[in-house]
């Protein structure tokens, strides 16, 4: 994207460049830097040739291929390995520059190459919890755009208050880069690299891919054609509040969208009063950034590799060699906090699902899936027997118990599931969805195991069921209990 296409482009004024410390390399608070053990070392099978620049870990090399950086003194290339990008800093020349209405950018100050690597997302890595204490206190702090990049399911880098410059690569909906995830000596990093050839001058965005969950809407300023309106606006939380759930296929008209101006200090509140405050009772804007790739890491090494599967609204998961995929949470709290600062966290994810961080009380999960926008309770056509009025419907003694029996079972794991889900609750709300898949493998298969005995417990009940209405005398309607007289020898369903 040309910085002509922004619709507010650069003010060259002299303000004071941004308060910040500078990193070259991500800082670790929580653990310390991963040591690479020498049975984790790949090492590639180039051999140096003088007269073929790309003899040495070129695009051929199978650790390029996989998004892993090799490892000095191992890679027999040696000196000539060009392979350790992010180890040696070898950024392209950037230079910070103030946009008129997006706050800080990062332009160009050379021409580069589509797929050069131009920066590292340096910060501090801290773990997922810390993710979210720190950005509820940026949230009351009044800090704006604090960063916090999802690195995988158990960290992320903050670049709020340290960073490298890649903090403040602004956002476009027609990216001229994208973030990749790279193996360095055991530790991923994340990468900025140019989707295109990039001429001097020209501002550097990517797609930050935002998911919105609720809350204020911030508003696009990236001024691309195809831009969305809106930070998440292609996200489904964003998609599905601004349709009408069910009912009928009104969109909600944009007036009716409030809105979040980043131009602005305060968020606006022309448009609040139209809004229900619903929208404003602490749920969060989620904000993911998608990060292209090329190729999926393989290396087994690398932790991302089991991350690859599900694809997200929007973005085409394909197979691709660097994997990354930004996530940025635009917060509101709660009420009056619609005037309070906003702040922002962004993450970096693999290029799997997308698995949204979830800063905030309640169960995201639970909400979603239980209703739409305007609270609006979502049917749902699975409907469950009740077992109880069958049993009534019977005869038999034992008919009528074995039926109960079943249905105690089957509650009994129901419980045993819910109790179990309240454990990984966490887990899985970091995520979004239900998505389990970087809940420790455990847990998971606890609930894996519980699901099943679940589902095997339903299974028992309704092929009981069956088989007993199938072939047990059903009792006359004078032999039904007063309190029975409402059961009409139907099976009732009741909602599940
Ligand atoms: C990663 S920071 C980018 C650097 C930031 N501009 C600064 O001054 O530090 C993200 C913040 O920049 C602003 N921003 C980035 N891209 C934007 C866009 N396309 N439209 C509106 N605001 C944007 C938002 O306020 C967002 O919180």
């Amino acid at each position: 994207m040309e910085s002509e296409t922004m619709v507010c482009t650069t003010d060259q004024g002299t303000e004071e460049e941004p308060q910040y410390t500078h990193l070259d390399q991500n800082e670790f608070s929580h653990r310390r830097h991963k040591k690479q053990q020498e049975e984790d070392i790949v090492i590639c099978e180039c051999k140096y040739d003088e007269h073929d620049p790309e003899s040495a870990c070129g695009e051929r090399c199978l650790n390029v291929l996989t998004s892993t950086e090799c490892t000095p003194g191992y890679c027999p290339c040696g000196v000539y390995c060009k392979n350790q990008r992010f180890q040696k800093c070898e950024y392209a020349k950037t230079k910070l520059f103030k946009t008129e209405c997006r706050g800080w950018g990062l332009i160009a100050n050379e021409n580069i190459k589509a797929g050069q690597f131009i920066i590292e997302y340096c910060g501090e890595v801290i773990s997922w919890k810390e993710a979210k204490k720190r950005s509820q206190a940026y949230e009351n702090e009044g800090i704006r755009d604090a960063f916090i990049i999802y690195l995988n399911a158990s960290e992320s880098i903050d670049a709020t208050v340290k960073g490298s410059l890649a903090r403040f690569i602004n956002h476009s909906c027609q990216p001229n880069c994208e973030t990749r995830k790279w193996n360095v000596l055991g530790e991923i990093r994340v990468g900025i690299f140019a989707k295109q050839d990039i001429l001097v001058g020209t501002e550097l965005a990517y797609d930050y891919n935002f998911e919105w969950y609720g809350g204020v809407k911030v508003r696009c300023l990236c001024g691309a054609p195809s831009c969305s309106g809106f930070l998440g606006a292609k996200s489904r939380g964003f998609q599905e509040d601004t349709y009408l759930w069910e009912d009928d296929d009104e969109r909600y008209s944009v007036e009716k969208i409030p809105l979040y101006d980043s131009a602005e200090d305060e968020p606006s509140t022309r448009l609040f009063k139209n809004s229900s405050n619903s929208e404003f009772d602490g749920n969060r804007m989620i904000i993911n950034v998608n990060v292209d790739s090329e190729h999926q890491l393989m290396s087994t090494a690398l932790v991302v590799q089991s991350l690859d599967s599900d694809p997200m609204e929007g973005v085409v998961m394909e197979v691709k060699n660097e994997v990354s995929k930004e996530t940025k949470l635009y917060s509101q709290d709660n009420q009056p906090a619609f005037l309070k600062k906003n702040a922002m966290i962004s993450r970096i994810r693999s290029n799997t699902a997308c698995r949204n961080y979830h800063i905030g009380s309640g169960s995201i999960s639970n909400k979603r899936s239980k209703q739409g926008s305007n609270g609006r309770l979502k049917h749902f056509a699975q409907k469950q027997v009740d077992a109880k009025s069958v049993a009534l419907l019977l005869a038999s003694n034992e008919a009528q118990e074995e039926i109960l029996k079943h249905e105690e079972t089957r509650s009994d794991a129901a419980t045993h599931l819910e109790s179990l889900y309240n454990e990984i609750r966490p887990a899985i709300e970091e995520h979004e969805r239900d998505n389990q898949d970087s809940v420790a493998t455990s847990v998971a298969e606890k609930w894996i195991e519980a699901c099943c005995l679940k589902l095997k417990t339903e299974f028992d009940l309704y092929s009981s069921i069956v088989r007993l209405v199938a072939c047990t005398p059903r009792k006359e309607s004078s032999q039904a209990k007063p309190s029975d007289s409402n059961i009409e020898n139907e099976i009732k369903l009741l909602p599940n």
